[in-house]
């Protein structure tokens, strides 16, 4: 500006000074780049019009504008235009630099030439505490317009929290304040200790900036929006042993018999899921119900393989419901003849099953209880436990046979007594959830024996081999599954000093004690079993003492008339 105003050919006029300008600053400019770029600069015709119009009013030669920017100019300069005698040109530019585009148009140079642009943020306060909730620092720049948002007190725990926010307010415009969010600090000022009105008072006093401390609340229309599909997990997840997750910190572990609430299935692989009743809001990655089945059935044929190894005895099965024991040599396997495809069944590979809240209603049948254990871990000693302890609450199935009724027995007590014919259409007609030989005679377990019981508003116990379990789990029996598990093979030597292995109790008189090999054998069918149907399981039992045990499953069975349980989702459908 000084070399300006000094210049000798200044009065000649500002338009013929930016003509000369390039070859008088050409000595001092060295590169070739810069010296276009100057003379492009003051060659443009923008320039040349904008002093076209800064020298129209200055009849005085009185500079208006000037290069170096600022508000004064460009708001002074309609002012200065103003003030001046009046001429139809300047009326009509006057008119011109009123309108509210040409307003914003130089209200933005202004800010560009003050480089006012990047917001001031206020320093971060260091009295942050890492275990506070996240809290978010909001500035606003509030002119005359209010807020738009409303604050109430929270009855329960005093907190101020933002109760309405105004459609297209200030607030609602600036997208960083919602509702639900906690207020903390207005201007630095903490608000916890006081009332709405004493905040509002403190709102409507600011002007320009005003900083706000908010914890952020969880949206209410988010948590409207929230996916409502749980699942149950049918196997343990550790993200920190998972080599093809993306990001090992951000996944969820997880056990099976978890309930997980799937908060996001957009990626095909990596579901976003929370276990389910946990406080935290932030989801974690597991692997997608495709892609762990896809995982499985690469990891499977291994499994297989090792159980194939075990000697087949271990498989043979163990017969209860009909009376009978797989102990018998020759009826070993018949008795318990489930197709191999049966007890390698693949088909189904746990991985989530989508599950629903599900609580029974006064008078609705009961769920019927399933328990499942290897031989001679205690089933038939815990079902006569509750029987006794309440007859008219819990019942037991009464099975079929084709043998013939001794004298003392009556049809339909001990057993329903049918031809052997008949047993065999019934097979055939898949009325038998369970059924074997022994010595020759049919013996098994009919589904209309299940929903006899069912029927007369009592709790249905009843032991089963595994295998049979997806056939029961329908939304009839919603059945209830417990495992009855040995204990270690030192606590069954000890507890089971008197009790013996009852090998046919169609057939009383044998019964022996038993063996380590005993013991071994029902550990690793135990062992089997919970690799195999482990998911299957809702509640595991140790029968280590008789009395515990027993307890703790009549507990069991009473939170599941009442409490509130998660079952598959077609079991509320019907
Ligand atoms: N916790 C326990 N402590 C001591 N003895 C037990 C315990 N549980 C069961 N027993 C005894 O073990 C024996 C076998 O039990 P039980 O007949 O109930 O087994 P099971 O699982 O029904 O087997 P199976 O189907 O082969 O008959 C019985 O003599 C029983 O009294």
């Amino acid at each position: 500006t000084a070399a300006l105003n000094s210049h000798p050919i200044y009065h000649s006029g500002l338009y013929e000074l930016l003509s000369v300008l390039p070859s008088q600053l050409q000595p001092h400019v060295e590169g070739a780049d810069d010296r276009s770029f100057l003379h492009a600069m003051f060659g443009e015709r923008s320039l040349h019009s904008l002093v076209k119009v800064s020298r129209k009013p200055d009849s005085a030669q009185t500079p208006v504008f000037s290069p170096q920017g600022g508000t004064s100019h460009t708001c002074g300069l309609t002012e200065e235009l103003q003030g001046r005698s009046a001429n139809n040109e300047m009326r009509e530019l006057v008119k011109l630099l009123s309108k509210p585009h040409i307003k914003s148009l130089l209200s933005v140079h202004d800010t560009v030439a003050r480089k006012s642009y990047d917001p001031e943020l206020p320093p971060l306060p260091d009295d942050i505490d890492d275990d506070e909730d996240s809290v978010k620092i909001i500035r606003l720049v509030k002119n005359k317009e209010p807020l738009g948002a409303t604050i109430k007190k929270d009855e329960h725990t005093g907190a101020i929290i933002v109760a309405r926010i105004m459609r297209g307010g200030a607030a609602d415009r600036s997208g960083l304040i919602h509702v639900g969010d906690e207020l903390k600090e207005v201007n630095g000022i903490p608000v916890d200790d006081k009332k709405p009105e004493e905040i509002i008072c403190i709102l409507s006093q600011s002007q320009g900036a005003i900083t706000f401390k908010v914890v952020p609340g969880i949206k209410e229309d988010a948590q409207s929006k929230e996916p409502k599909m749980f699942v149950k997990a049918l196997f343990d997840y550790s993200p920190a042993e998972d080599k093809a997750i993306p990001c090992k910190e951000a996944g969820l572990a997880f056990r099976k018999g978890d309930i997980l609430q799937v908060m996001s299935q957009d990626d095909a692989t990596w579901w976003q899921a929370k276990l389910e009743g946990d406080g935290n809001p932030r989801a974690g990655l597991i692997p997608s119900k495709h892609f762990q089945e896809r995982r499985f059935a690469v990891w499977r044929p291994m499994t297989i393989t090792t159980l194939q190894r075990t000697p087949s005895k271990r498989f043979s099965g163990l017969r209860r419901s009909f009376r009978l024991s797989r102990r018998d040599k020759k009826t070993n396997k018949s008795m318990y003849e489930c197709k191999r495809s049966e007890q390698y069944d693949t088909a189904d590979v746990p991985t989530y099953e989508e599950v629903m809240a599900y609580r029974r209603k006064h008078g609705d049948r009961h769920r019927l209880v399933l328990l499942v254990g290897p031989s001679g871990v205690g089933l038939n000693e815990l079902k006569r436990k509750l029987l006794i302890s309440d007859p008219q609450h819990f019942s037991i199935t009464i099975p079929h046979t084709s043998r013939s009724k001794r004298h003392q027995e009556s049809d339909g007590v001990e057993y329903h007594f049918i031809s052997k014919h008949l047993f065999e259409a019934d097979i055939q007609n898949c009325k038998f959830i369970e059924h074997g030989e022994y010595k020759g005679n049919y013996y098994g377990t009919s589904f209309d024996s299940v929903h006899s019981v069912l029927s007369k508003n009592k709790v249905c116990l009843l032991d089963v081999q595994p295998h049979t379990l997806k056939h029961l789990r329908t939304a009839e029996f919603k059945p209830y599954v417990v495992f009855v598990k040995p204990p270690s093979i030192e606590r069954l030597s000890e507890t089971r000093k008197n009790a013996k292995v009852i090998s046919g109790k169609d057939d009383k008189n044998s019964s022996k004690p038993f063996s380590e090999e005993d013991f071994q054998e029902m550990i690793s069918a135990a062992q089997m079993m919970e690799n195999q149907y482990g998911h299957l399981f809702e509640k595991v039992i140790v029968n280590d003492d008789l009395t515990i045990a027993f307890n703790e499953l009549k507990q069991t069975l009473r939170k599941v008339e009442t409490d509130t349980q998660w079952v598959p989702v077609s079991w509320t459908h019907s």
